[in-house]
């Protein structure tokens, strides 16, 4: 009896240590299952730290795949564009479909494949296309993969997208083939906006896309009002009273015909009779009223911030010509000022080019600079041997003037305070009793005024040398002896090269030389052939003109 009451005891004692086990198994798994959802946690929660916590140049560089940069791709833009036309499709069809006879036996099966070609474009955008969209974040562009598909999957474009691919085409089973099923489809309008945006900034020539757009919006309103009226003659019976849709001819032409008379108020339309036909043309007309003045309203936007520049280079022009009448300048100054007015407008198209520069960042400003002058200037004989960036910054401080024919630029014996490198057009240097002597004509891409500029007062050679006059119409840059004189303290050597350069002017063209360019064209020469030597100059000096008026 006592083996048995110890066995039983042994086994209730292991009956109880299996027990336990168990038991601490089950808590040990719990456990573990607990700590398992809390990494997952972990994990998820890490995704959205990521940006904070994986070092920015990972992310910035997109190492986990390839994504698509939005901003400037051409080929994400391509893309948009088959989106837009698929939504397109659907907005304009779901809504014809669904009030007009489409959905005959024949056409039935050419509708649906239309429309699951429509829901592929929009399945491949949902999966191949936002995902990989980068985006900025505080600044960042960022480039991960990973992060790109997280951003998707966070925004409220991931829930429409998701919503308008909805197959509640399934529902055909049920109800037959009705297009209000797709009707969801319309919920990915923001792809639309979005094409419609970059296009936008990507166009040259924006306001014709902003036009195009204005004029779809207003196509599309006929649209629906030529649907509304369509369901309005159904309601009473189509070809029941004059005023509805009389049965004849194609049905969308009709009725969008009725729709521009209607709700353009343009009128012409048959009496409604009934009071719901009363209603209806009441309530097109005032939706008329409202819609197209907003649409007008739009349309002005658009023109106006097209001619924006011709509207402001307008109203200058009649100040100033409105001054010059309460002035009683005299109207050879007058037509003077209208001929620069023009002139400048039909050149340039626009009055200021730097008041448009100014307002851009300074990397900018010299990236277009350098683009459209830099060439130009490492040409010029004077530069040649000049620091590269000593240009660059001196294109930033440039500033465009036109000269109209015949203008003196330069006068011989001003102080000289600027220099002028010319755009486009042509210059004379002249001289003589009535500077009818032509000494040289200097074109495009020649610099002038630089003699004076580049000497000092005490060489007696600040004085301008020469006339310069403008030939024809004259596209001239300026730079101020102020400015070059700033950039040349950064650059002591090209400070150097321009001296040296000046000197060699001096002595080549200057005020003497100048002088004699001008006596030895009167055939007044002293010296013959041959320049006169400086040192001979030097000698004349002072008693030059006394010299030449014996
Ligand atoms: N004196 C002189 N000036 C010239 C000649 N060819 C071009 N020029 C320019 O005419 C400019 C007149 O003003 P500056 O003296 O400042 O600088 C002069 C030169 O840049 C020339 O043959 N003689």
């Amino acid at each position: 009896r006592i083996k048995k009451e110890e066995a039983d005891k042994k086994k209730k004692e292991e009956q109880e240590q299996k027990k336990k086990e168990a038991e601490q198994k089950k808590k040990e798994e719990e456990e573990k299952k607990k700590a398992e959802a809390k990494d997952e946690k972990k994990e998820e929660k890490s995704m959205e730290t990521r940006l904070k916590e994986a070092p920015i140049e990972d992310l910035m560089d997109g190492v986990l795949g390839k994504t698509i940069d939005p901003f400037t791709d051409r080929r994400y833009i391509a893309w948009l564009s088959m989106v837009t036309l698929a939504f397109n499709y659907n907005t304009w069809f779901i809504t014809a479909r669904l009030c007009f006879p489409y959905h005959t036996e024949s056409a039935i099966p050419y509708w649906f494949a239309m429309d699951m070609l429509a829901d592929l474009i929009y399945l491949t955008d949902s999966i191949l296309f936002q995902p990989r969209k980068q985006f900025v974040k505080g600044g960042d562009i960022i480039k991960d993969r990973e992060m790109t598909k997280k951003n998707y999957r966070n925004s409220e474009r991931f829930t429409l997208d998701i919503l308008s691919l909805l197959p509640f085409d399934l529902l055909y089973f049920q109800f037959g083939f009705k297009s209000i099923f797709r009707a969801n489809r319309l919920l990915k309008a923001d792809t639309f906006f979005e094409f419609s945006d970059r296009l936008e900034s990507l166009m040259a020539k924006a306001y014709i896309w902003r036009v195009i757009r204005t004029i779809g919006y207003l196509l599309f309103m006929l649209h629906l009002n030529a649907c509304f009226y369509y369901v309005a003659s159904a309601y009473q019976g189509i070809g029941g009273t004059k005023w509805v849709y009389s049965g004849i001819g194609s049905p969308y032409l009709r009725c969008y015909y009725y729709a521009v008379r209607s709700l353009i108020n343009i009128g012409g339309l048959p009496e409604p009779h009934t009071v719901f036909e009363i209603t209806f043309q009441m309530t097109n007309f005032f939706m008329g009223v409202f819609v197209f003045s907003s649409l007008i309203g739009q349309m002005r936007d658009v023109i106006g911030a097209a001619t924006a520049g011709k509207t402001y280079f307008r109203s200058s022009m009649d100040s100033t010509v409105e001054y010059m009448v309460t002035n009683c300048i005299p109207p050879a100054v007058q037509n003077r000022v209208r001929t620069w007015y023009t002139y400048t407008w039909d050149a340039q198209g626009m009055l200021d080019e730097s008041e448009l520069l100014d307002k851009m960042p300074l990397v900018m400003r010299t990236a277009i600079a350098v683009d459209i002058n830099l060439a130009t200037f490492q040409k010029i004989a004077l530069f040649q041997g000049c620091d590269q960036q000593m240009l660059v910054d001196m294109l930033l401080r440039l500033k465009s003037i036109i000269y109209l024919p015949g203008d003196f630029v330069v006068k011989k014996g001003d102080i000289g305070k600027e220099m002028y490198i010319i755009k486009g057009g042509a210059v004379q240097v002249v001289g003589g009793p009535d500077n009818s002597i032509v000494f040289v004509t200097l074109k495009a891409g020649c610099v002038f005024g630089e003699i004076s500029l580049l000497q000092s007062s005490k060489d007696g050679g600040n004085r301008r040398t020469a006339n310069v006059k403008a030939y024809g119409f004259a596209n001239l840059f300026v730079l101020e002896k102020k400015d070059l004189f700033d950039i040349l303290v950064h650059y002591p050597e090209s400070q150097k090269v321009l001296a040296r350069k000046g000197k060699k002017l001096m002595k080549a063209k200057g005020p003497a030389a100048a002088k004699v360019d001008e006596e030895k064209k009167k055939g007044l020469t002293l010296f013959g052939p041959k320049p006169p030597t400086p040192k001979l100059l030097r000698a004349i000096g002072g008693n030059f003109n006394k010299l030449l008026s014996k």
